[in-house]
């Protein structure tokens, strides 16, 4: 197996306001700032001022607040605010959300042991005798004879039951790592074929079931990648990003453990906006305090979404584009990576019309939960049927994405999510209400097209120019910019030899690129408030 020694120097960020932002996002401080926050808030109680003057302020306020908009509008949003404390009754621990680490469990997982641990053996057998089946280099064919074997061995293995592990989750996560980078090595090792690639009823039907039992995809996720790839290099020490080393590489290179890592950080990064949810979502009694607080969590939470821009940039700094395009990326296509046409995998020995078989994309930033968590809560809408159009076509764009994405996540953080887009407040609304929350969410919105559109340039970057023959087919202004900057990458351009019928370039997600980033800045956009009152 290739896990990374301890000690090993990461690189994540690179740049000094990166590492400025990677010494503050260690979970562990994160949290304690925020206990913190959370003891100052209390002493405020208790040193507020008296009672009369209070409701004096109070009093101020609602006429300020009454003058300033639409009588109708805020009686909703009290009858919405009661409605929201009945049905919030819920809080982030429902939904196997840590304090300190979020979405990331707060300890690695466990490796698997008795009857399961010859799957853990085969892993860490794999990246010693497996290369890409289009691989026809020297070394590739040397280890052919070995990498068919290691495939037969798969084959061999009985069809595990899984059931003993039905109350242990951690367990059941290893699971669906250990199987989902198995199946990933076994299908792409194969050798090219038109035929639909088979996956050995060994893995499919223990990963259909696990998958099952945890509400998540039966293929490789962000979670199998980032979320649960990592163990600490001193267990005494907390989780932070400086503690944890990647677990599995497919190319064995630094530059993939760079690349997991940087996402790691951006999900132990958006623990910040997850408390910032939480606590939004907790108020109940809309006075001026709580809109100030409302205000300045929204300024906090744009700071934190710059900090993770920088953190996405971060990825230069490590990931050579070449070696995620040649290397790293062929390993992570799902079924659906060569688009319509492709006869696509058969798992054997699981119904073929088996719901959970229409998801099976390869992983992708999409499945981020901290991504999807701080779309929801700005209120960002990627589901309208009729996209903008900047590229003077009409093909619509893939809006189901970040829905089907969700099915790639462990079903109690997809149940979070559909939670809190249930909820009847929505910061959006009450910005559009309320004078004083306009700039803020604003900003915070800015920060967000902007995170995608500098995204969007690293996808250009690493997946489009790296996979082209010749630039890049598109009116996109942030493609432009890209390219016109000769930014790191852009020199790529020529070097491919796939894609020469200019197909549309599918990220591992199964989607057109380009299009699909594009609707995402453009549906960031369509979420500014262009006016306080009347824009809801
Ligand atoms: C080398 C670095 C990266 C590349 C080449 C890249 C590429 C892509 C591509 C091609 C997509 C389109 C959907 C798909 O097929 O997966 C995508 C989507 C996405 N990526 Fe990345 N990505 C990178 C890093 C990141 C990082 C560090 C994050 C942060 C978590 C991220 C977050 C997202 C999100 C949220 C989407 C969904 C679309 C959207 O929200 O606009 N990506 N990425």
């Amino acid at each position: 197996m290739d896990s990374q020694q301890p000690g090993t120097k990461k690189r994540v960020g690179g740049v000094n306001d990166t590492e400025e932002v990677l010494k503050n996002s260690t979970a562990s401080e994160t949290a304690s700032s925020r206990l913190v926050n959370s003891e100052q808030g209390s002493t405020q109680k208790q040193s507020s001022p008296p009672m009369e003057s209070h409701i004096k302020a109070k009093r101020r306020y609602i006429s300020f607040f009454i003058s300033n908009m639409n009588f109708g509008k805020l009686l909703s949003f009290f009858t919405s605010l009661g409605r929201a404390e009945r049905s919030n009754s819920l809080s982030q621990l429902d939904f196997d959300i840590n304090p300190i680490t979020g979405f990331v469990p707060s300890e690695p997982l466990p490796r698997l042991s008795s009857e399961f641990k010859l799957w853990e053996e085969m892993l860490a057998e794999a990246s010693d005798v497996l290369k890409l089946g289009d691989n026809n280099s020297e070394e590739a064919l040397a280890l052919k004879t070995k990498g068919d074997g290691w495939r037969a061995n798969i084959r061999s293995i009985p069809v595990l039951d899984i059931q003993s592990l039905k109350f242990r989750p951690r367990h059941l996560q290893r699971v669906h790592v250990v199987l989902t980078w198995l199946v990933q090595y076994y299908v792409h090792s194969l050798p090219p074929s038109i035929e639909a690639k088979q996956v050995p009823a060994s893995l499919a039907v223990p990963l259909v079931d696990v998958s099952r039992m945890l509400g998540i995809a039966p293929v490789i996720t962000f979670s199998d990648t980032v979320i649960w790839n990592w163990e600490l290099i001193c267990p005494e020490n907390p989780v932070t990003i400086d503690n944890m080393a990647v677990v599995h590489t497919f190319s064995g290179s630094e530059d993939e453990q760079h690349f997991y890592l940087v996402q790691a950080a951006i999900e132990l990064h958006g623990v910040q906006i997850l408390h910032i949810i939480e606590e939004y979502t907790q108020i109940s009694d809309l006075d001026e305090p709580t809109i100030s607080k409302i205000a300045g969590d929204l300024a906090r939470l744009t700071m934190t979404v710059e900090e993770i821009s920088d953190l996405i940039q971060s990825i230069r700094t490590g990931c050579d584009p070449q070696v995620f395009n040649w290397e790293m990326q062929p390993w992570y296509n799902g079924n659906d990576a060569k688009g319509e046409g492709d006869p696509g995998w058969i798992y054997d020995g699981v119904d073929p019309t088996s719901p959970e078989l229409k998801h099976l994309s390869g992983p992708s930033g999409g499945q981020s939960p901290v991504m999807q968590a701080l779309d929801i809560f700005l209120g960002i809408d990627h589901g309208l049927e009729k996209e903008y159009s900047t590229d003077g076509d009409d093909k619509p764009a893939d809006h189901g994405f970040m829905d089907r994405m969700r099915f790639h996540m462990l079903g109690n953080h997809r149940a979070y999510l559909e939670h809190l887009k249930k909820l009847p407040r929505s910061v959006r609304d009450l910005a559009a209400c309320i004078p004083a929350l306009h700039k803020p969410y604003n900003d915070a919105i800015a920060a967000l097209k902007n995170l995608r559109r500098l995204h969007m340039r690293i996808a250009v970057m690493y997946n489009v120019n790296v996979s082209r023959t010749t630039s890049v087919q598109s009116n996109h202004p942030d493609i432009e910019v890209a390219e016109s900057r000769h930014e790191p990458g852009s020199e790529y351009v020529t070097k491919n030899n796939r894609d020469e019928n200019r197909e549309p370039v599918r990220g591992s997600g199964g989607g057109d690129v380009i299009r699909l980033l594009r609707a995402g800045v453009d549906a960031t956009s369509r979420a500014t408030l262009r006016d306080p009152l009347v824009s809801i």
